[in-house]
């Protein structure tokens, strides 16, 4: 298995090169040359298996020789062990052909989790098998960089350096990012939005000395293994629903469409989905793009969701690329007239994309009003996220097909929010209970190339 660049420019690679190598020297994604398939009976073979066996299955055909089947299968044991509940990712029911995915039973309560602790374990074993270190660097919008930390923290091979939107998160998302004490990690306070923190992430990857010199990283989307280990519950979900004897939808609130595009792998895969729909709250450049073609930022909103307050979303570049027939010169162009603000979508491509995509957009009363409903109809407590996933789910799905609606946090992370919405301040789990007492560990950086790499090259020196 060979991946390759999104920009057509960079070499091919294996999964273990890719995943460690981040971005495509080109500036592009990687994704794989070809989608290995699961026929119906490969599918149906996933009944009655745990979430870790399913797992294997899914994704060995993407991992290639540098794991073997032996060491893979116990990564993925140790990276599900610490999840709070034994289906990992349970289904619920909200409502009659409308389903939960809770994805928030990992260690820091996102469905980061999923991948995160893998790719930690992924890491571990391919650096020391290499006798290498690197230095990750993460942007964040709050998820990304709590669950990289506490997947990457105490390695001795690594160092890990989150840049996230100063004042952008919630509370516990700083606090889990800012409190953990041990010396690899680095929290750093970005004066500017969460594109601000991927943008800086991005020119680092592209600065070829900087690069270099420090070994860089990235367990951003960015990283393809992120986006395999999150093929996985799609699966899982879909064959508990009676998959692939039945079709089913998923709803994916959406900010960087890692998580949705990994919906899009399962479909490719074989997997019958039939729809799959971006949920956005009002930065809504997605929907927008889907409904009309045209991708055009606009300034960022800050919303009970910060999450998903994203403008340019990384992974819809891996869609864009498959949508114009895998030319790596169109996405390229695209990326280009990006820079300066944004691009039209060809009539084809945006075809192409609307074959599996379907969108919706959700404000922040209606994102409160569902968290309320919810709670007093269906006595779940949602996050913000989750809420705008159920609310366009519950617009949009047909009642001929089961939907899926990914819960992506757990709604402890965005109590002021949730507390506004249903009159209850959701507790945090008793392992995190003194977060609130825990000394905090932050260094206030400036939007600055420059900056930022001098003070990233000084901390790996000590
Ligand atoms: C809680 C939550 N929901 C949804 C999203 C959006 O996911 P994606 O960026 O993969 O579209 C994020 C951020 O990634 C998130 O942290
Ligand atoms: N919402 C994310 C943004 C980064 O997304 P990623 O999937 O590219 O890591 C976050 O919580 O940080």
């Amino acid at each position: 298995m060979r991946y390759i660049s999104t920009r057509g420019q960079a070499p091919a690679l294996t999964f273990e090169e890719a995943m460690l190598s981040g971005l495509a020297r080109d500036g592009g994604l990687y994704v794989p040359e070809t989608i290995p398939q699961m026929s119906a009976d490969d599918i149906r073979a996933l009944h009655g298996l745990s979430y870790e066996e399913t797992a294997f299955r899914v994704m060995r055909p993407f991992v290639g020789e540098g794991f073997t089947d032996e060491v893979f299968a116990d990564l993925i044991a140790k990276a599900y062990a610490g999840f709070g509940h034994g289906a990992r990712a349970p289904l619920v029911q909200l409502a009659p052909g409308h389903f939960l995915l809770e994805l928030f039973h990992g260690p820091t309560l996102a469905f980061k989790d999923f991948a995160m602790q893998l790719i930690g374990q992924l890491f571990q074993e391919a650096l020391e098998r290499r006798g290498e270190r690197v230095t990750i660097v993460g942007a964040t919008s709050g998820d990304t960089g709590s669950a990289a930390i506490e997947a990457f923290k105490g390695l001795d091979n690594v160092d890990v350096f989150i840049l996230f939107p100063h004042g952008r998160v919630s509370e516990v998302q700083r606090r889990q990012m800012t409190t953990p004490p041990e010396a690899n990690v680095h929290a750093l306070a970005l004066e500017g939005h969460f594109d601000d923190c991927q943008a800086r992430l991005k020119d680092m990857f592209n600065h070829f000395e900087f690069r270099d010199s420090v070994r860089l990283a990235g367990v951003n989307s960015i990283n393809w293994a992120r986006v395999l280990a999150q093929v996985v519950y799609y699966f899982s979900a879909a064959v508990s629903l009676g998959a692939p004897d039945r079709k089913v939808s998923f709803t994916v609130p959406t900010g960087n469409f890692g998580d949705i595009f990994a919906g899009y792998i399962a479909k490719k895969m074989g997997l019958p989905i039939d729809r799959l729909v971006v949920a956005t709250n009002q930065n809504d450049i997605l929907h927008r793009c889907l409904s009309s073609g045209d991708y055009q930022t606009s300034e960022v909103h800050p919303s009970i969701s910060p999450s998903m307050d994203i403008q340019v979303s990384s992974n819809f570049e891996r869609a864009l690329f498959d949508a114009y027939g895998r030319d790596g010169a169109a996405v390229a162009q695209l990326m280009d007239e990006l820079k300066a603000g944004g691009f039209k979508v060809s009539q084809g491509a945006l075809e192409a994309l609307r074959e599996h995509f379907d969108s919706g957009r959700v404000s922040e009363e209606d994102t409160l009003e569902t968290i309320r409903a919810a709670h007093a109809t269906m006595g779940e407590l949602l996050c913000p996220h989750s809420a705008v996933g159920v609310r366009v789910a519950e617009a949009q799905r047909d009642p001929a097909t089961p939907m899926i609606t990914l819960a992506t946090a757990h709604p402890a992370k965005f109590p002021d929010a949730v507390e506004k919405a249903s009159g209850i301040r959701p507790p945090l789990p008793n392992r995190m209970a003194d977060l609130y007492e825990r000394p905090e560990r932050v260094t206030r950086v400036q939007n600055d190339l420059a900056a930022l790499e001098s003070l990233i090259q000084e901390r790996i020196a000590k």
